[in-house]
């Protein structure tokens, strides 16, 4: 489906979404939803998101604009609407992006498979961008799947960490009080500068807060306000919450949010970024073995190992054979990490049975999927240099898999069958 004309609300739906990858989250997120069921009320609440990625990211200072930065080879924006996307009873995700980067955000919806996504135009500042938004779930357009909902969240594009407990606090907040904006306490002291540029005076920082995202709104109060707002406050405004006070004599609720709702804003920001998306996925790591007697006793010795060496690591081991069944429940659970041992082999067999599961999985389609071949090799039966023929075809794997984002690299251990590996 296109998006609608230039400079039109008609939104556009895009995209299925992973169904495996969010089997993990359907289980965290069931205890969630049912307190969602609990908060929101006995008929669930129309809920929609608005998230603003018509920026252009100035003070990132790089050509892209900083929404479609890459963090692990992703678009920065694709992590946010993946957040989002794991909270199922938010029915409709409306994206509000530059006409120029229309196809750039299709295609991100197209490659990740995100679902539940509607495009719209961005405006010259963010509070138009919400505006146009916000227009397009007003709007009740015959040909268009978007309806009006009761509660909207307000979310920055470029605030990838925002969890379901958040916005279900902030909603919750919302349909009580009409408004509802994540706070965190200040980092820095808050100054007025005099007009000779010199102090003023400071503001006591422990009684003000910095105003985060998500911010959430009874949709016809932050609606109104749009629609009231002076053209002053449309281009220079950055605080919702305000214009629901100020149009809508709305007092917004405030909610103390995590460390994590911090908005991209600077280079660093990115790096910061990255290394947290690293922690996350680093997590696991799944020893993958066959029913070989050696090869159990070496793959549980190597678990052991990890365990006393990543000791804050969660380390499984699967028997590749199994891989119906449990080697897909690791699959769900989010595991990105494996490594595949082979006792006495150089051959790539098992590796390759492993990466055609995690390539039937679509586990690679979000985030990057290190394998790491193990090779327990006895130097004085066989010469390395023969075993090194076949483990060199790991470099033409290693290639290939790397397209469809699985990071594969070998692993060659000595290992004398005289002694026992104690
Ligand atoms: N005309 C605009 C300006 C900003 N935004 C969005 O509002 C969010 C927060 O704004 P900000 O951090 O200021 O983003 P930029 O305006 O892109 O950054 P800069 O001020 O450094 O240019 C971002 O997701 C940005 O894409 C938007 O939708 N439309
Ligand atoms: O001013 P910026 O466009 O960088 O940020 C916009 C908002 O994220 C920012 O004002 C928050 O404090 C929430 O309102």
């Amino acid at each position: 489906m296109e998006a609608g004309p230039p400079g039109s609300s008609r939104p556009t739906e895009l995209g299925p979404c992973l169904s495996g990858q969010r089997g993990a989250d359907q289980a965290a997120s069931a205890s969630l939803q049912s307190a969602a069921r609990a908060q929101l009320g006995r008929h669930p609440l129309a809920v929609a998101a608005v998230l603003p990625a018509g920026g252009c990211g100035e003070r990132m200072g790089v050509p892209t604009p900083k929404q479609f930065c890459p963090i692990l080879e992703r678009p920065l924006i694709s992590y946010t609407l993946q957040a989002l996307e794991r909270v199922f009873w938010i029915k409709d995700i409306v994206v509000v992006v530059t006409g120029e980067n229309m196809e750039v955000m299709k295609s991100i919806i197209q490659k990740y498979q995100h679902k539940r996504i509607s495009l719209v135009e961005a405006g010259v500042t963010r509070h138009r961008s919400i505006f146009n938004g916000l227009k397009a779930l007003a709007e009740d357009q015959l040909n268009c799947k978007l309806s009006k909902p009761e509660i909207v969240i307000i979310h920055d594009a470029v605030r990838p960490f925002v969890e379901e407990d958040i916005l279900l606090k902030v909603v919750t907040a919302a349909k009580e009080h009409g408004a509802a904006g994540a706070i965190r306490p200040l980092v820095s002291t808050v100054i007025s500068p005099s007009a000779d540029g010199c102090l003023d005076h400071s503001l006591e920082r422990a009684r003000h807060r910095a105003s985060e995202m998500p911010q959430a709104f009874l949709f016809d109060v932050i609606y109104e306000a749009y629609q009231q707002c002076s053209d002053y406050d449309l281009e220079f405004g950055t605080e919702c919450l305000q214009l629901a006070l100020k149009y809508c004599c709305t007092k917004a609720k405030l909610v103390e949010g995590s460390p994590d709702l911090w908005k991209v804003t600077y280079k660093r920001d990115l790096y910061a970024a990255e290394s947290i998306v690293k922690e996350r996925i680093s997590q696991e790591v799944c020893v993958i073995t066959d029913t070989k007697e050696d090869n159990k006793h070496v793959s549980h010795l190597l678990e052991e190992v990890l365990k006393s060496e990543l000791n804050h690591v969660k380390v499984t081991s699967e028997a590749l054979c199994h891989a119906g069944r449990d080697l897909q429940q690791i699959i769900l659970d989010q595991c990105y990490n494996f490594v595949c041992v082979n006792v006495m082999t150089s051959d790539l067999q098992e590796t390759q049975k492993l990466l055609s599961i995690l390539e039937e999985s679509h586990l690679s389609i979000l985030y990057p999927v290190v394998v790491v071949s193990v090779h327990f090799l006895d130097f004085k039966l066989v010469p390395p240099s023969q075993k090194m023929e076949n483990l060199m075809q790991i470099r033409e794997f290693a290639k290939e898999v790397k397209k469809r984002n699985i990071w594969l690299c070998g692993l060659l251990i000595s290992y004398p069958q005289a002694c026992e590996v104690s």
